[in-house]
């Protein structure tokens, strides 16, 4: 008779494997300009892919694909749609800020040696999936739970990752060649990086601070601003 798997011992982590973590989490940062040429080694990209599939997805579903993106063509057609996309999102911001929008550098598309875009195949385990019933949207969040597992072990191999996001989808669709049910979640550049800020560069260069923890912290219920 077949018995049910049981789970193991769940293991304890050393304070000094916690501490490892949690300093991967702080220190890592999206980077746009302080990629270096040199490719990133096979198996340094593997482990990186293998955290992203390691990511929790709903049902399982594990939407994801990753493009690999190296050709200089490639990366031509997609920091064009960026550019084109750019203009139009500086437009959008108050003239004050125009400006100091325009003078910060939002993609490191053709400095870093590799650019993966993470989709997210819709139909991947059929029409009804576990924990997606009334929430058709999990499939996407369980894609950027892949694409954070991403972010944190390139930084802890030493490769900094950038999330570019300023497209309209219809251009990068096409220039990927996707599917109708794929979509594009996320559009990253990866690349060994020379410096790396200390926090966040859009506080850093005074775009928008970090807000303090305990000024997100609610109970029980939502709480109105002032109460
Ligand atoms: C979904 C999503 C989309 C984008 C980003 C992030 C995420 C999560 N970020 C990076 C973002 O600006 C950055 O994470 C914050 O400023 C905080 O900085 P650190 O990531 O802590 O360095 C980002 N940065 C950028 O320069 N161009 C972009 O298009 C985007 N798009």
């Amino acid at each position: 008779m077949l018995h049910p798997p049981a789970p193991a011992p769940a293991r304890v982590f050393s304070s000094a494997e916690r501490r490892a973590l949690y300093d991967v989490i702080a220190a890592r940062r999206d980077v746009r300009d302080e990629f270096l040429p040199d490719p990133i080694a096979p198996d340094r990209l593997r482990r990186i892919l293998e955290a992203g599939h390691a990511a929790p997805s709903v049902g399982h579903m594990q939407p994801w694909n990753f493009i690999l993106i190296r050709d200089p063509a490639q990366k031509h057609r997609i920091a064009s749609a960026f550019a084109a996309a750019n203009d139009e999102a500086a437009e959008m911001f108050p003239e004050e800020r125009q400006s100091t929008y325009r003078s910060l550098k939002l993609e490191g598309i053709r400095k870093a040696p590799l650019n993966i875009a993470v989709t997210c195949d819709r139909t991947r385990g059929g029409k009804v999936v576990l924990g997606r019933t009334h929430n058709r949207d999990m499939d996407l969040y369980s894609t950027v739970c892949a694409v954070q597992n991403m972010w944190l072990a390139a930084r802890a191999e030493g490769i900094g990752m950038g999330w570019v996001s300023i497209f309209r989808p219809d251009d990068l669709r096409a220039i990927l060649g996707l599917p109708d049910h794929v979509e594009i979640v996320a559009y990253l550049c990866l690349g060994h990086v020379s410096e790396l800020f200390d926090r966040p560069e859009l506080a850093a260069r005074g775009w928008r601070q970090t807000l303090p923890l305990d000024s997100l912290i609610m109970t029980d219920r939502w709480e109105p601003a002032g109460a």
